[in-house]
């Protein structure tokens, strides 16, 4: 069965976390960040973003997160610079958030918790023709992840929030356009640390070259208690079930270096 020895399962939702450990993973994620042993690398480039809002489709919940899905037929939503040699075409964005404002992030920074964290997904659309190739690739994926702390309300992000009661349960998706992953970036871009890593969610593929902003952005208590409105449910399921905590554990670093592209 799913809860075989070789799999232990989160008490805190049952399938959420998907297999703590995977067989041979040594390059899982998320991971604690520890400041003093990353390493400066002076090679490392300011990331280049050029996201066109008019490519943004749908959200919808998925019954991990809620995705804002992009149009990724053509290279107009990219990401390219950092730490990358190749251009990576958006996909999709999504958070991972706590019950509480106390937790709800993947990364941590010197063991310092965030209430949520953003994922930008892209695809490296030079080498590969679908995300579903690419996500079985070593360099297939880059995912920049970005902490969101409680405080002034984002304006930007309330469009998104203003969407959310639209797809509650799981399964529920509905249109929307013209929104700008951009505004939701902090200011300072060129501030990052970079270290090769995994899908947080099953199948947790090790195929992701993560790019975290050392500069977090600020979102308003209110915006954040619409994330917990989430379902992780469907409409027909008798038990409902909050969408919160939606971040898997911490991964053994396995002797891997976090690099920053900034002293
Ligand atoms: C593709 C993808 C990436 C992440 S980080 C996630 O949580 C789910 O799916
Ligand atoms: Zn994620």
């Amino acid at each position: 069965t799913a809860c075989s020895s070789k799999y232990v399962l989160s008490q805190m939702h049952p399938m959420w976390q998907g297999p703590l450990a995977v067989p041979g993973g040594d390059r899982q994620s998320p991971i604690d960040i520890v400041v003093r042993k990353s390493v400066f690398d002076s090679k490392l480039k300011p990331l280049e973003t050029e996201y066109d809002p008019q490519t943004c489709q749908q959200i919808w919940n998925n019954g991990y997160s809620f995705l804002v899905e992009y149009d990724d037929t053509t290279d107009k939503s990219t990401l390219k610079g950092g730490p990358l040699q190749d251009r990576f075409r958006l996909c999709q964005f999504h958070f991972h958030w706590g019950e509480s404002n106390s937790w709800g992030s993947e990364h941590t920074v010197d063991r310092r918790l965030f209430p949520a964290e953003l994922h930008l997904v892209h695809w490296n659309s030079d080498k590969y023709r679908l995300f579903e190739e690419a996500v079985m690739e070593d360099n297939g994926l880059a995912v920049i992840g970005v902490f969101l702390k409680v405080g002034k309300r984002h304006e930007g992000l309330q469009k998104l929030v203003d969407a959310l009661p639209a797809i509650r349960h799981k399964g529920s998706v509905v249109e929307f356009t013209r929104f700008d992953p951009g505004c939701l970036l902090p200011t300072n871009t060129d501030d990052y640390w970079t270290y090769h890593g995994s899908l947080t969610t099953p199948p947790l593929n090790e195929s992701v070259t993560w790019i975290v902003m050392k500069q977090h952005i600020e979102v308003s208590h209110d915006q954040l208690a619409v994330f917990r409105s989430l379902l992780f449910t469907s409409a027909e399921e008798e038990v409902q079930k909050s969408m919160v905590n939606n971040f898997r554990v911490q991964q053994p670093l396995r002797g891997r270096t976090v690099r920053s592209s900034f002293t």
